[in-house]
């Protein structure tokens, strides 16, 4: 596919629906007691895969266009499924359903397409195996497809994580919920805290002191009400297409502003990017953002930075390539088991583009004031590597064109509309 050229960008955009609240709606609602009802649920194919496979799980989920209903059947309530539950390209739904399901009474095989069959497990087996539950990959790996037999006999534990994830604290959290007695669990880095506010959201309770989380279980949660704010990894390609494009000026419509995924935000204004946060509406943690051309300078993005922006790091080296200097990422190394090598797509294909870039072991090191080519290049099968490409295409003066543009439905299905309508030409 031949991607969108242009002059420069104006106009607005309602940023879709964040995808790791949305996930989190169905699970909360599915294993709470009575009715959640979530509006602004992400239709997206990860978290459609999220919903069918509680569907599998012989939870009563209606869809009703404006608002998706979940009649919840309680942590203990969930049943066997009648075959493995495919749940496509996602990692976050792969890796809280195995803290859930930990709590069962019965076994589960959970698979993914061929990316999420390479991703690693054995973050998950460590930790669920130590509270009780039974989990082997295929042919006694790590990779899934990944059989869990869940007990009724969840033990706390007290975990230091060796890497920073929001899944693997996300999944501990879930079995938690069901074991009795106290978990503590000590992260590397502060990651996205959803599950944590999602907990206290839908009546449970849970401390944070820093680095350091204690849920005391085991717990039963109510339905709530919710609205799904939108996601600030998908306005991460408006905020750096509006900056890199010149003479533009983008208006982002509710952005999820959540302090751990705000990275990206605090980065770009260290790089003298033009940014303002408007109606900030603290209750729901979403704002307006303004975005307009801006002129760069290069950063150094590491440590308890990372998990911060780690999904926004592609389109943040792409805005490297524009900055005065050099820019250094580092601590990144999580970016190689995402749905691609992020670091080698990312460099690899920036560089067809005359980028100058290097993957590092833990990174990359991009050379900025470079201009951008025409060229063929891939998305490695990934959504955010699709999007950034996009967002370079924005720059280049001859045509860029994409095999598998597809891909970017996995989180943002309407990404190509809503960029032709920002698009203008001074002819
Ligand atoms: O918990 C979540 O919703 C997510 C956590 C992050 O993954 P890790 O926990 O593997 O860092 C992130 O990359 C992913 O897109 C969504
Ligand atoms: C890494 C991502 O998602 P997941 O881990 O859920 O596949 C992502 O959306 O960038």
């Amino acid at each position: 596919m031949r991607l969108i050229q242009t002059e420069y960008l104006q106009g607005s955009v309602d940023i879709p629906a964040d995808k790791s609240i949305a996930h989190r709606s169905i699970m909360f609602g599915a294993i709470a007691e009575g009715e959640t009802k979530v509006t602004n649920f992400l239709r997206a194919q990860d978290c459609l895969n999220t919903l069918q496979a509680f569907k599998d799980l012989g939870v009563p989920i209606y869809d009703e266009g404006e608002t998706i209903t979940i009649t919840g059947v309680g942590a203990k309530g969930l049943s066997p499924a009648k075959q493995t539950i495919d749940v496509g390209n996602s990692g976050t739904a792969l890796r809280l359903l195995l803290g859930i399901l930990a709590g069962t009474t019965f076994e589960t095989t959970l698979e993914g397409d061929a990316s999420l069959n390479k991703r690693p497990m054995e973050r998950m087996m460590i930790p669920l195996s130590q509270m009780g539950a039974t989990i082997t990959g295929a042919f006694h790996s790590e990779f899934p497809p990944i059989t869990i037999q869940g007990t009724t006999q969840l033990t706390p534990i007290e975990y230091h994580m060796p890497i920073a994830s929001a899944q693997v604290k996300s999944a501990i959290l879930f079995a938690a919920l069901q074991a009795e007695g106290m978990t503590k669990i000590i992260e590397k880095e502060t990651s996205r805290n959803h599950t944590e506010e999602m907990i206290i959201q839908f009546g449970g309770k849970i401390q944070t002191d820093g680095k350091v989380i204690f849920l005391q279980g085991p717990q039963q949660l109510k339905g709530q009400e919710m609205t799904v704010p939108g996601d600030i990894s998908s306005a991460a390609f408006f905020l750096v297409a509006g900056a890199i494009v010149p003479n533009s000026e983008i208006i982002l419509k509710n952005v999820g502003i959540n302090f751990t995924r705000t990275g990206i935000i605090d980065v770009m204004k260290q790089m003298g990017a033009n940014i303002q946060i408007v109606d900030n509406d603290l209750m729901n943690q979403s704002a307006t953002l303004i975005i307009s051309s801006s002129s760069l300078n290069a950063a150094t993005i590491k440590g308890a930075m990372i998990p911060r922006l780690i999904d926004e790091l592609p389109v943040i080296a792409l805005l490297a390539t524009q900055a005065q200097g050099t820019t250094i990422i580092k601590d990144a190394q999580e970016l190689k088991v995402k749905e691609t090598n992020r670091i080698d797509a990312t460099a690899q294909e920036l560089q067809k583009m005359g980028a100058n870039i290097q993957a590092t072991q833990d990174g990359l090191v991009i050379q900025g004031k470079t201009a951008l080519h025409g060229a063929k290049v891939s998305s490695h099968g990934d959504h955010r590597i699709g999007m950034m490409l996009q967002i370079a295409a924005l720059i280049s003066k001859e045509e860029v064109q994409l095999e598998n543009p597809e891909v970017i439905a996995i989180s943002y299905p309407n990404f190509f509309q809503d960029i032709k309508q920002l698009v203008k030409r001074t002819e």
